[in-house]
């Protein structure tokens, strides 16, 4: 491998706001002078069909990979050298021939509520409005408040702030990571517990990928020793183990958040019915975790919870948007 070294990102605010900090980060790491980063580890933007595709749920268009498909393909094709994805994204089986390199530092996990006119989620009046494309997020809120009425919201984050402030919702829910990202962390009115609304499997961190074959490139190495933050790495193992086993994707209400306290990970996994009237959860912990040990972790107490919960997945046709 040899400069430049390009990376893959999506084109939206949130993916540019992200690639860009891990660019500097990777040409730090390389030690390229900073007004050189732009040419040795350029940016290429590439659309996914989740971005072209804006006004279904994810699960009506079905597949898994919407967000990171057309960027792997232009890693193995060689147009790409390194990919960034937001670790949400991200399906639970790497292609043959890729892999993840590094997981830097998570941002915050939680959800964060979002509203024109109420303080908090417990203050919702009856029956209020509650703009989410997420059946994770939509399955928590009616665990909690079934009067509630979930309506589809999808867009980048900025239409999606916009649509709340416009009223055309009483409230919406976002990833707090996201919005620290774009810096309008003003919106949030409330972060929810993690409790409460338990975070989608990754859901804060990023994803650093590439080719399989290039992992233990000089180059390669030295950004991601600089990049990888071993306790993310560890708590998205186990999150991702639980998704795995769970076979969470977009047709199920699946949360999993791992957090390391001094030698010890404690993993929770959860799957909701959509509706949010049944709520299966297992909770274990791990000392002095590895990766492999975390993910085996996740499987199993994600094992646990499928075996009881059974099929949850929503069958799209039965959805009126
Ligand atoms: N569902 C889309 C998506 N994928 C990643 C993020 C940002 C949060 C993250 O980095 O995990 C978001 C937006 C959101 O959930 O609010």
């Amino acid at each position: 491998m040899t400069l430049p070294l390009r990376i893959g990102t999506r084109r939206s605010k949130l993916a540019l706001a992200q690639s860009g900090m891990m660019q500097r980060a990777i040409g730090r790491a390389l030690g390229v002078p900073e007004d050189e980063i732009e040419a040795a580890v350029p940016l290429v933007e590439i659309v996914t069909t989740g971005d072209r595709i804006q006004d279904r749920r994810l699960m009506e268009l079905g597949g898994k990979a919407l967000f990171t498909k057309e960027i792997e393909e232009a890693l193995l094709d060689g147009r790409i050298d390194i990919a960034i994805h937001s670790m949400k994204d991200v399906p639970a089986e790497q292609p043959e021939g890729l892999c993840i390199a590094a997981v830097p530092e998570r941002e915050d996990a939680r959800d964060a509520f979002i509203s024109r006119d109420f303080a908090s989620f417990d203050q919702l009046p009856f029956g209020a409005r509650l703009g989410t494309a997420s059946l994770r997020r939509q399955a928590q809120a009616l665990a909690l408040r079934p009067d509630l009425k979930i309506e589809m919201l999808r867009g980048n984050i900025d239409t999606r702030l916009r649509r709340a402030a416009d009223g055309d919702f009483d409230a919406i829910l976002l990833a707090v990571s996201g919005m620290t990202r774009l810096g309008v962390t003003e919106h949030i009115r409330e972060k929810l517990s993690l409790d409460a609304f338990l975070p989608a499997p990754g859901q804060g961190a990023l994803a650093i990928q590439t080719r399989a074959a290039d992992i233990d490139a000089p180059l390669n190495a030295r950004w991601v020793a600089a990049l990888n933050h071993p306790e993310t790495a560890v708590a998205v193992a186990a999150e991702r183990g639980a998704m795995t086993a769970l076979e969470g994707s977009c047709r199920t209400a699946v949360g999993a958040h791992a957090l390391i306290e001094g030698d010890t990970l404690r993993l929770t996994t959860e799957m909701l019915s959509p509706n949010g009237s049944a709520r299966w959860r297992r909770a274990g912990e791990l000392f002095q975790p590895n990766e492999a040990d975390a993910r085996a972790l996740g499987q199993r107490l994600g094992g646990e919870v499928h075996a009881f919960a059974g099929d949850q997945e929503v069958d799209p046709s039965t959805l009126d948007g």
